[in-house]
C-alpha cells in the first residue's frame, strides 16, 4: 500500500481556501499512484476554536460529500484527518475515512480533548472506537492528543489493527514527544504508524511537520521533513507477521497482571 502524508499548512478560520488546497494535495498525491492519502488535524478551520458556531461543518456533510467524490474519482482511499464538525448544537473534531470505492467506512469523534489548547471547553469528546478496513487491512485512526493514551492505541490492536493512523496538530515545542511517542507505538503495538502533523502557524502556535510512516520494527520510512509537501513511502503488512514472530509480545502478555484492582489485591495478599 502507498501511503501519501499531506504536510500541509492550514489558513486559521478560513474553510473554503482549505477545502480548495485539500482537493489540489488530492489529486496530486493520487497522480503519483498513491492507494492511501492522509490529511491532518482540523484541516477545515485550524484550531479558530472561538468561531465554530459559523465554521464547523454542519454533520460533516460538506466534507464527507468533497471527500468522497475525490476518492470515488480517483480511486484512493481518504484518511480525512479530522474537521471541526457540527451535531445538534454541539461540536466535534472529526474524522471521516473513506474507502476507493467512495464509501464513508468510519467516523470518529478525538476521544481525548487537549486542554492545554481549551478544546473540552468549545467541543464534546467522543464515546467511540474508531476500526476500519482500507484494502482488507485492519486499520485504526486516533487524533493528535489521543496519542498520550497508549491504553486506547492498544485496545484498538487487540481487536486487530495493524496500521494506526494519527493526524495531529502537535505544536513545534513539544515536537520531540510527538517523535518518540510514535516510535513507541509502533515498536510496542508491532504494527505500522502513519502520523500526519501541519506546518505553518496560528495565533498561539508554530508546527514544524515531522509527519512519520514507522515500521512495525521501529524504521522511520518518513521522517524529520518540516516543509509543506506530500511525503510517500510504502508500507508492506508481511512486516507486521514477521515482527510478530521474531518477538511474540502478544501471546507473552499476562493480562491478568494487568487490571489495576486485581494487582492491588495481590500486592495486599
Ligand atoms: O499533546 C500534545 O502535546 C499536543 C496535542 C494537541 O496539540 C492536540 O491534541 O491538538
Amino acid at each position: 500500500m502507498k501511503i501519501a502524508c499531506v504536510q500541509m499548512n492550514i489558513e486559521f478560520g478560513e474553510p473554503i481556501k482549505n477545502f480548495a488546497a485539500v482537493k489540489r494535495y488530492i489529486e496530486e498525491a493520487a497522480n503519483n499512484g498513491s492507494d492511501t492519502i492522509v490529511l491532518p488535524e482540523m484541516w477545515n478551520t485550524g484550531y479558530a476554536l472561538t468561531e465554530l458556531n459559523r465554521l464547523a461543518d454542519e454533520n460533516g456533510e460538506k466534507t464527507k460529500q468533497f471527500l468522497q467524490s475525490l476518492a470515488y474519482q480517483h480511486r484512493v482511499n481518504i484518511v480525512g484527518g479530522s474537521v471541526a464538525t457540527k451535531r445538534s448544537e454541539r461540536f466535534y473534531n472529526t474524522m471521516y475515512v473513506i474507502d476507493k470505492g467512495g464509501s464513508v467506512v468510519s467516523e470518529y469523534d478525538k476521544a481525548h480533548l487537549f486542554k492545554l489548547m481549551d478544546e473540552h471547553l468549545y467541543m464534546e469528546p467522543g464515546q467511540k472506537l474508531n476500526r476500519f478496513q482500507l484494502d482488507d487491512v485492519e486499520c485504526a485512526g486516533i487524533i493528535c492528543y489521543d496519542l498520550r493514551f497508549p491504553e486506547w492505541i492498544r485496545t484498538h490492536i487487540l481487536l486487530g489493527a495493524k496500521v494506526v493512523f494519527v493526524p495531529a496538530e502537535w505544536p513545534k515545542k513539544r515536537i520531540d514527544h510527538w517523535q518518540l511517542l510514535l516510535q513507541a507505538r509502533a515498536i510496542e503495538n508491532q504494527c505500522y504508524i502513519v502520523a500526519v502533523n501541519r506546518v505553518g502557524t496560528d495565533p498561539d502556535n508554530e508546527f514544524n511537520g515531522h509527519s512519520m510512516i514507522i515500521a512495525p520494527w521501529g524504521e522511520l520510512l518518513v521522517t524529520n521533513e518540516e516543509e509543506e509537501g506530500i511525503f510517500y513511502a510504502e508500507i508492506d503488512m508481511k512486516e507486521v507477521e514477521d515482527v510478530r514472530q521474531r518477538i511474540p509480545v502478544f501471546a507473552d502478555r499476562r493480562e491478568e497482571l494487568y487490571s489495576l484492582k486485581k494487582s492491588f489485591f495481590h500486592e495486599t495478599d
